[in-house]
């Protein structure tokens, strides 16, 4: 990939907590316009890895450059979000906007139609008015994708936006993802699940904080670097 065509580089990427080194030296690209999967066994580094390009962990080496010069979207999971917030789906949804307008300005029209149709796309609009304390996860989890569309930012950035969702919920998160990169947001999204990450244009696999393969799926989830990134012998 040229670097015209990636949306983010890294190089030599360092990053940590406190002392504690868990990212060391990740050079890689994520293609503009594209979804990219970030992928590997629990504490490979994945959030992490987002948190860095998402500019919330600072690097203690290495490089992050952005191509793109707004602010990327950043979907949490849904257990990082208090269940004690008083807002509803709806006004959840509509913070979207705030980087735009301003936590004090009223909304557009505009911003309300684009509000109504990120909750239509993540098929919230019958639950719109409920609080986000009253939810189940995966209810919650969609209220906070459709928060991500909704700053149409042209990056948006999620981490395990499916976990623990039933497949109409995941087949919803999908579909929502996949038409935001057909509109040319790069959408990177960290995930367990190899049957999405298959899915995907591009992946990034880690283990132990180090890039173990990036490229298309069928170039970087072989048996092998499976295997290999989840530390378990190879199954035929
Ligand atoms: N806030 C934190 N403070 C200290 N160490 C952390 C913190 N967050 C993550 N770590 C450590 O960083 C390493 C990478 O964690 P990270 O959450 O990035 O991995 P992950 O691949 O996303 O894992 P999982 O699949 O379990 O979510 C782990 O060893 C973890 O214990």
């Amino acid at each position: 990939m040229s670097e015209n065509t990636a949306a983010i580089t890294l190089r030599e990427v360092h990053a940590g907590y406190g002392h504690r080194e868990v990212l060391h030296g990740i050079t890689a690209e994520v293609p503009d316009g594209r979804l990219t999967a970030v992928v590997g066994a629990n504490g490979a580094g994945k959030s992490s890895l987002l948190n860095v390009i998402a500019g919330v962990l600072p690097t203690s080496a290495g490089s992050v450059t952005r191509r793109g010069q707004d602010r990327p979207a950043y979907v949490t999971q849904h257990s990082e979000v208090s269940d004690a917030l008083p807002v509803t789906v709806r006004a959840t949804v509509a913070m979207g906007r705030w980087a735009h307008r301003g936590p004090w300005r009223r909304l557009t029209k505009k911003d309300r139609a684009l509000v109504e149709d990120c909750l239509e796309r993540l098929d919230i609009t019958s639950i719109a008015d409920r609080r986000l304390g009253t939810l189940s996860g995966g209810q919650r989890q969609r209220t906070l994708v459709a928060q991500g569309l909704a700053q149409q930012s042209g990056l948006l950035l999620l981490d395990e936006p499916a976990a623990g969702l039933d497949l109409r919920a995941r087949t919803l998160i999908d579909e929502a993802l996949n038409a935001a990169r057909d509109d040319g947001v790069t959408v990177l999204r960290v995930t367990h699940d190899l049957a999405v990450a298959d899915q995907a244009e591009h992946c990034l696999l880690l283990r132990d904080g180090q890039l173990v393969a990036e490229g298309p799926p069928a170039s970087v989830l072989t048996p092998e670097q499976v295997a290999e990134a989840w530390g378990v012998p190879t199954v035929r």
